[in-house]
């Protein structure tokens, strides 16, 4: 089902999440609607925090060449930890809690994880590109961090002043 987005600054998006510790039906629904949630949202990525679960559980689906998602291309990725990363690379982010604002962030062009699948299978992949940052936008979320405490002094001012207009417009 399609589950709510939480938008900034909802506190709950600064909550630490914490690890799955049972793979079973619950969990596996859970990806399910976090799949469709982002999918439906025109999203590439989703952390659980931000449909209110704090579980370090994360999906991500780019998009190919013509622009299509394909679910085989989904990334289910549980309790993950960093084994290495390196490199620098920046791309101008967007997140789905932060909807409609864009900015240059720089993170690790390379990064090699460990995480586990649905099923408890323990699992290590590499990511250069676009998943890798991907990836570690989603990690940022599982510590309770948005893309936008990347920003400069000057950029989060500008931000936060956008953002109240937005704000005040939408109400
Ligand atoms: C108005 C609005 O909501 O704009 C959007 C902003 C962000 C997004 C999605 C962002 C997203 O999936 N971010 C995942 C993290 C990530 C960021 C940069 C590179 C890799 C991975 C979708 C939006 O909705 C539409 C219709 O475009
Ligand atoms: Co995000």
């Amino acid at each position: 089902m399609i589950l709510e987005v939480l938008v900034y600054p909802h506190k709950l998006l600064r909550e630490s999440s914490k690890d799955v510790v049972h793979f079973d039906a619950q969990l596996h629904a859970l990806l399910d609607d976090m799949y469709e949630t982002m999918v439906i949202k025109e999203g590439i990525g989703l952390a659980a925090i931000q449909v209110a679960v704090p579980l370090n559980v994360l999906v991500i689906n780019l998009v190919d060449e013509e622009g299509v998602q394909k679910r085989e291309t989904l990334y289910e990725i549980i309790n993950p930890v960093i084994l290495e990363k390196d490199g620098s690379t920046i791309y101008q982010e967007g997140c789905l809690s932060v909807p409609g604002y864009y900015d240059e962030i720089e993170r690790a062009e390379h990064i090699k994880i460990a995480y586990y699948d649905r099923h408890g299978n323990r699992c290590e992949a590499e990511f250069t590109d676009l998943m890798s940052i991907a990836v570690q936008h989603e990690m940022d979320h599982l510590k309770g961090r948005l893309f936008i405490e990347k920003l400069s002094y000057l950029k989060r001012k500008k931000f936060e002043k956008e953002w109240k207009k937005k704000q005040k417009a939408g109400k």
